[in-house]
């Protein structure tokens, strides 16, 4: 195929894809929001969230990338690609500055760049030149000469507070808030620098083959000896550990929020089943299970700081589970033995990945100990794919991909790209790592478990694809 023949199929991609989604959107009398309509809620993204639309959407998002790389001369793309770090410096400066929350009261007229500046006391110039590589990858919109406002991508970063309130106390800054912003800072933050240093430990001769937690980019770029985990523990990283935290339940609140539900069969359970929540967090996720299978009790499991923040959690959320005893937030560490009882259901999620083949069989082993015959395993991680084609997931329910319509990647590309920035990013920061149905597979099996079932879900839910095992 020459270029010109890529990139008209490329254009019918398109196409197709806008028709299927006009059919669709149509179809459930409902609106595709716009780039301009603000603020961002879940609820407004209904139109978005309809399955074949995000089908469509991935498509496009697929097409268009590929389309640019093919179009653009290639030394251009390569000045782009080796240039996109300066993307996240100017999320950065943009959270720090606090522009989100600034912009917000001015409304589509937008700010000048020297009212945004005042609060932190920025060079306004300066500001503006950063603010304008985000409003020219659409990220804010520069209305005017150096006055900015909110379109749908940057009010994202908006936590809906004051300045002041912020700037009173910074360390409460997600709380009480949707907290996606929360994660991306994380990716900023701790994410940024970890992949800083990532090529350094990559050829060191010792941490460049290590498997553990404590020989990371992370490690190198924070110097720290302790695993992400446990440094965030530390009294100073207060802020760092609950960003974290309420960016893990924002990420699922802001995409596709009741993805837990799909793809395994919650309802099957009769009343009084125990779903055992391990490295649970503060259980948001069991929280979604909860709410539409009531007949199901939980124990939620982590780390003491975890647990207690979690126990805040559900009693201010659903307190009669607390106080029934349907839901128990237990202090445990995944690497020891699980307390003995009848469990229906081990769920890992977000898990596996934080942790190299050594150390998520061994949490593994000791969920097969704990397990009956009955026990189901519920993996749900990000599934990366090969960038290739893949014949060898044959034979494993729900494992084949929906084949992409040439000329696309097989893998879907820049469509599947978040899951391959957070393979990195767990490589980075635990020496941890996002797998592929095969890796998946033989790591069940040395972990005394069976992979008998794939659902990869829906294509904008992020690290939400499901692997289901039983005890081998
Ligand atoms: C990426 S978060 C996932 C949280 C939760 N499963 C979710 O999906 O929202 C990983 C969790 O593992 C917990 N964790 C890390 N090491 C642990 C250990 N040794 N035992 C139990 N939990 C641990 C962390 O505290 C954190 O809450």
């Amino acid at each position: 195929m020459d270029g010109l023949s890529e990139i008209k199929a490329l254009a019918e991609i398109i196409n197709a894809s806008i028709a299927s989604i006009e059919t669709s959107v149509k179809a459930a009398s409902t609106v595709y929001p716009s780039p301009r309509t603000v603020p961002f809620t879940p609820d407004s993204e209904a139109g978005r969230n309809i399955p074949e639309v995000q089908l469509a959407g991935a498509s496009i998002v697929a097409a268009a990338a590929q389309l640019i790389s093919i179009v653009r001369p290639p030394p251009l793309t390569m000045i782009v690609n080796a240039l996109q770090y300066h993307i996240s410096t100017a999320l950065r400066i943009a959270v720090a500055t606090h522009t989100a929350e600034i912009i917000r009261t001015a409304g589509p007229q937008g700010k000048h760049v020297k009212e945004i500046a005042k609060p932190t006391n920025t060079d306004p110039s300066k500001l503006a030149r950063v603010l304008r590589v985000l409003a020219t990858n659409h990220v804010f919109v520069e209305v005017s000469p150096d006055v900015f406002a909110h379109n749908r991508l940057s009010c994202i970063l908006d936590t809906g507070k004051n300045v002041e309130d912020i700037l009173a106390n910074p360390a409460a800054k997600y709380e009480g808030t949707l907290a996606f912003g929360a994660l991306i800072e994380h990716w900023i933050d701790e994410g940024y620098f970890a992949s800083g240093a990532l090529l350094e430990v990559m050829l060191d001769p010792k941490d460049g083959h290590s498997n553990a937690p404590t020989n990371t980019a992370f490690n190198k770029a924070f110097k720290t000896d302790l695993p992400l985990f446990e440094f965030f523990d530390l009294p100073e990283q207060k802020f760092r550990m609950s960003r974290f935290g309420l960016g893990i339940a924002g990420v699922t609140a802001m995409t596709v929020p009741d993805a837990i539900l799909h793809g395994f069969d919650w309802k099957e359970y009769p009343k009084g089943s125990l779903v055992v929540d391990v490295g649970g967090g503060v259980g948001s996720q069991s929280m979604i299970v909860a709410r539409k299978n009531p007949q199901l009790s939980f124990v939620v499991q982590d780390r003491a700081p975890v647990t207690k923040a979690g126990l805040e959690v559900w009693t201010k959320e659903m307190p009669a589970y607390v106080q029934s005893g349907r839901v128990l937030l237990e202090t445990h560490d995944f690497f020891t033995p699980q307390p003995a009882r009848k469990v229906s259901v081990f769920l890992l999620r977000m898990i596996l990945h934080d942790w190299s083949n050594e150390y998520s069989a061994k949490i593994l082993r000791h969920l097969r100990k704990a397990a009956d015959n009955d026990t189901k395993l519920l993996i749900v991680d990000n599934i990366v794919s090969y960038a290739c084609e893949e014949t060898l997931t044959k034979g494993i329910p729900g494992a084949e991909r929906p084949s992409a319509p040439a000329p696309l990647l097989p893998n879907l590309g820049q469509a599947s790209s978040i899951a391959y920035f957070t393979d990195v990013n767990m490589l980075g920061f635990f020496n941890g790592q996002e797998r592929t149905v095969l890796q998946l597979k033989e790591l069940l099996v040395e972990g005394g478990w069976k992979l008998v079932e794939i659902y990869y879900g829906d294509p904008f839910a992020v690290g939400q694809s499901k692997a289901i095992a039983i005890p081998a």
